[in-house]
């Protein structure tokens, strides 16, 4: 049989990992997946002083240095408020991040975690 290789070395990176993964199926444009580059928003990188994306996200995850679930959110609310300085409201980019900032609380909430929680068990 194939051996079943862990991506992750704790069942903690693999909640997170599942997390994320929840929270990326809520950016179906995959806006958020990869760094915004001052080649697609110009003068990003002056404007914005913490960028954070989903990809930087899942190899912070791989070298495990969340050590808890606040900080993943904290990096997705980074995320969200970077795109909500930068975009004006009107554009498909701040109704995206505003989307995906309430729609992650709720994924992060307490309730959906023990869920997740308990299926990685
Ligand atoms: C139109 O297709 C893409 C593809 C990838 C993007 O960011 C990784 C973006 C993108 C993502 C953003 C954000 C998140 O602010 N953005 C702002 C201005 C112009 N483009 C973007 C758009």
């Amino acid at each position: 049989p194939l051996l079943k290789v862990e991506e992750y070395q704790t069942p903690f990176q693999e909640l997170l990992h599942q997390v994320l993964r929840q929270l990326q199926r809520k950016d179906p444009n995959a806006f958020f997946s990869f760094p915004v580059t001052d080649f697609i928003a110009p003068g990003y990188t002056m404007i914005i002083k913490h960028p954070m994306d989903f990809s930087t996200m899942k190899e912070r995850v791989k070298k495990n240095e969340y050590q808890s679930l606040e900080e993943l959110k904290g990096d997705l609310r980074t995320m969200c408020e970077n795109a909500m300085t930068y975009n004006r409201p009107e554009t498909i980019y701040y109704k995206a991040a505003k989307k995906l900032l309430h729609s992650g609380m709720k994924i992060l909430s307490p309730e959906r975690i023990q869920t997740l929680k308990q299926s990685i068990d």
